[in-house]
């Protein structure tokens, strides 16, 4: 793996890949390590992924790897508030890229749930997610070049509140004008928490993308993507 040129803050780390498959398996390797170190001490563990396009080679991968996928929970980071089925929906993309192989026996917990708006249908999200132990385990972020990350998008009247870290939510709706479709999103103390996470990207615009929110670190509402770049951060990249 070649390193980056960025300078990220202290903390954070990278790898970078030739291709977006060398990415993916390197990404799926830690984490499948680290829910096996979780399910030793544990007895469920968290895996809370993205949507969009990058992540599929990586859910290939991690369908394949051999643990006890029965304990453990997935869910995503956002979703679209479209019917299963809908191209566009999250939901659809893990149960027919993820949830396959060894990892067909995890427990999904769907951020999708019956209503006309994620407005209406936040209370039965809450439900879903009452299973959830706190902090989640592993968290895959992936982002926008809008700097946007989960649903946390900068255009949404909801962002002030869903980056609060302060808000008891576990869940928030988001209408960001700039969106076809309303969203779902954890919020922001509930991703910040996460004992491991990964920022998984694809492409030289990404990069460019990630220059510019490392350059103003404090900006977080332009960018809510920054406030994720601390200690801990693992960054995956390919070209
Ligand atoms: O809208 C979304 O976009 C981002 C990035 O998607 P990609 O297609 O560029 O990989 C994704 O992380 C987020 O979950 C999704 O809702």
């Amino acid at each position: 793996m070649k390193m980056p040129e960025i300078e990220f803050p202290e903390g954070v780390q990278s790898c970078f890949g030739e291709t977006p498959e060398e990415v993916a398996v390197a990404l799926a390797d830690s984490v499948s390590r680290f829910l096996a170190q979780r399910l030793a001490e544990a007895p469920r563990a968290s895996l809370v992924v993205s949507g969009g396009s990058t992540p599929l080679p990586l859910f290939r991968a991690l369908s394949e790897k051999p643990m006890d996928w029965s304990r453990v929970d997935v869910l995503l980071a956002d979703e679209r508030w479209v019917p299963e089925g809908d191209p566009a929906s999250n939901t659809t993309l893990v149960k027919e890229h993820l949830l396959q192989n060894q990892a067909a026996g995890a427990r999904f917990l769907s951020l999708k749930q019956p209503g006309e708006t994620p407005e209406e249908g936040l209370e039965a999200v809450k439900r879903e997610l009452r299973e959830l132990a706190l902090p989640i385990d592993v968290l895959i972020l992936g982002m926008g070049n809008d700097g946007h990350t989960a649903s946390l998008f900068p255009d949404a009247p909801e962002l002030p509140r869903a980056m609060d870290a302060s808000n008891p939510e576990i869940v928030a709706a988001m209408t960001p004008p700039s969106q076809a479709q309303r969203r779902i999103t954890l919020t922001y103390p509930v991703l910040a928490e996460a004992r491991f996470t990964a920022l998984h990207l694809k492409g030289a615009d990404k990069l460019e993308t990630l220059e510019r929110a490392v350059s103003k670190p404090d900006e977080v509402m332009v960018m809510p993507i920054r406030g994720f770049l601390k200690p801990g951060l693992q960054i995956f990249w390919s070209p």
